[in-house]
């Protein structure tokens, strides 16, 4: 199966987010730019609120205050959606029990217009792609963490999305799948995609182009509520490229 390069991508901008948890600040004016072409790591602690920001930039979650935009049209639906075009990689990966590995990728791509059979196809070459394709058959609730992992990426990556944001996408697995699992985020990339990665793995993180660190729900080395941009060359520029 051949992918289909992105005309026109955009970037997805998140500006001044600010989401109040009970008793504290989830995300504390945080300001992000993910760009199409490349992929960007989301690290930080446990707790520090990148599933939180993941949330955000796709919709699901609606900030207390400040923008998310995906080519300058705004993200976010009343109903806590995500926007069509965004696929995500839960840290739960939401797949059905019941349905096979094959039907959970196939839903994905029916929901987005695909016709039954073209639907298997990409799927079971996705699932293949991941190193599961002899699993296709299988019900989901017969698989291991790391196979259930795999799936739920191949679901993301099936439908070609314009933005891809995933978290954690490689806890479950070991390192030939962890590094297939980025040569397909990569891949994504290439294609146009723009590619968010919650991370705690440090070699994931340095597989990623750029690196927006959090700590408390804040950006790490910026002044709360100070968009990136404006501080060109700060010494602690989250939006770091290798190299530079
Ligand atoms: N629905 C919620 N209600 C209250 N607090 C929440 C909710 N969701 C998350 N939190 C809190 O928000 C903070 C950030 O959580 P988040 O899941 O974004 O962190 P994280 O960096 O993704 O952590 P991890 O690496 O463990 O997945 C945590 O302290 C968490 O307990």
């Amino acid at each position: 199966m051949g992918t289909t390069p992105l005309d026109g991508a955009a970037a997805l901008v998140g500006l001044d987010l600010r989401v109040v948890g009970p008793g504290r600040l989830l995300l504390d004016e945080v300001s992000v730019t993910a760009s199409p072409g490349r992929m960007l790591a989301v690290t930080g602690s446990s707790g520090s609120g990148k599933t939180t920001l993941l949330s955000v930039l796709g919709g699901l979650l609606r900030p207390d205050s400040g923008q998310v935009s995906y080519a300058g049209g705004p993200v976010g639906t009343r109903h806590g959606e995500p926007r069509a075009g965004t696929a995500l990689v839960l840290q739960t990966y939401g797949l059905v029990p019941s349905l096979t590995a094959e039907e959970n990728v196939s839903v994905a791509l029916r929901a987005r217009g695909v016709g039954p059979r073209d639907a298997v196809s990409r799927s079971t070459a996705t699932l293949d792609r991941l190193g599961v394709g002899d699993l296709v058959d299988r019900l989901i609730s017969e698989l291991s963490g790391g196979q259930l992992q795999r799936v739920a990426v191949s679901r993301a990556l099936a439908v070609e999305p314009e933005v891809l944001l995933a978290d954690e996408p490689t806890s479950e697995l070991d390192e030939t799948n962890r590094d297939r699992v980025v040569a397909e985020l990569r891949a994504e990339a290439d294609r146009g995609a723009v590619v968010v990665v919650a991370t705690h793995d440090p070699d994931v993180a340095a597989a990623c182009d750029d690196e927006l660190h959090l700590v408390d729900g804040r950006v790490e080395g910026l002044p709360a509520g100070v968009p990136v941009e404006v501080i060109p060359g700060h010494e602690h520029d989250p939006f770091r490229r290798p190299g530079s």
